[in-house]
């Protein structure tokens, strides 16, 4: 299958701070990929590292064979993202900003299929700050989808949202992933990461402390679950307890 995004030995820091150490991983065409880790391991600055909106110290990213530092314009058509925290006029309606993202790229999809999968059709008319938490991060979705992008970075996918709006992220999301849609995700929930991801990288201060898939983040634990097999890599005495264990 076609490599989508390739990161190889990714070091960033700030200052005195590694945000990120020898980060290295592949997604290929179509997969889910979920990048994990407590708040502050790094996740942030990688993806903007991939996306090409900071620059990095060292190392080697490519996304859909492009060096996104060099060639960020021809990327940005190719690729969507959900902006967390992302600043809109007071003013604006849900389908006026629809509308503003579709201006920005040559082959848009039809933002008002989105906006029904994404169950926000009545929404339309509304202004944007006039939705709740929920109904937000879902026009945050469809925002990133208008470009009809290869690949979609979602930050923090589903905070905020109730279980069946949730649920039924997940079923656009896989129905996309069908379709050869390329995810790449940040999520503080398991059950989430188990439902979509094929692979998933822990982080844990900068370093990378798990890659692989679901299954085996389970079996090279002492864990039953994901949950617990999460909390176990990440824990800072269980997993120098693990180190010492591998030393001795
Ligand atoms: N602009 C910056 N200047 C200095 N330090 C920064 C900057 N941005 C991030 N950091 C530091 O780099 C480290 C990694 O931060 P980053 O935001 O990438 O983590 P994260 O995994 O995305 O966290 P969260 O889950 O809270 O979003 C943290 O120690 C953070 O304090």
């Amino acid at each position: 299958m076609e490599t989508t995004i390739h990161i190889e030995r990714l070091c960033k820091s700030y200052g005195a701070v590694r945000a990120v150490e020898h980060l290295g991983f592949t997604v290929r065409r179509g997969e889910v990929f979920g990048l994990l880790g407590a708040n502050g391991a790094g996740k942030s600055t990688a993806i903007e590292c991939i996306l090409g909106t900071k620059s990095y110290d060292s190392g080697a990213v490519s996304v859909l064979g492009m060096d996104p530092l060099k060639d960020r314009k021809r990327l940005f058509e190719r690729v969507g993202v959900q902006f967390q925290e992302a600043k809109y006029q007071d003013k604006i309606k849900v389908a006026e900003l629809c509308g503003m993202t579709r201006a920005l790229y040559r082959n848009p999809a039809d933002y008002r299929s989105l906006l029904q999968r994404f169950g926000l059709s009545d929404k339309a008319a509304s202004l944007v700050s006039e939705l709740s938490g929920g109904e937000r991060q879902r026009l945050f979705i469809v925002l990133a989808l208008i470009p009809n992008p290869e690949v979609v970075f979602l930050d923090e996918l589903t905070t905020g949202l109730d279980a069946r709006a949730r649920r039924d992220v997940w079923q656009c999301l896989s129905e996309l992933k069908t379709g050869g849609l390329t995810i790449l995700l940040t999520s503080h929930f398991m059950d989430e990461v188990e439902a979509l991801c094929d692979h998933l990288m822990i982080m844990k201060k900068g370093k990378t402390v798990f890659y692989g898939t679901v299954r085996e983040a389970i079996t090279s634990s002492p864990c039953e679950s994901l949950e617990d097999a999460y909390l176990w890599y990440t824990d800072e005495e269980v997993t120098g307890r693990a180190d010492l264990q591998s030393i001795v």
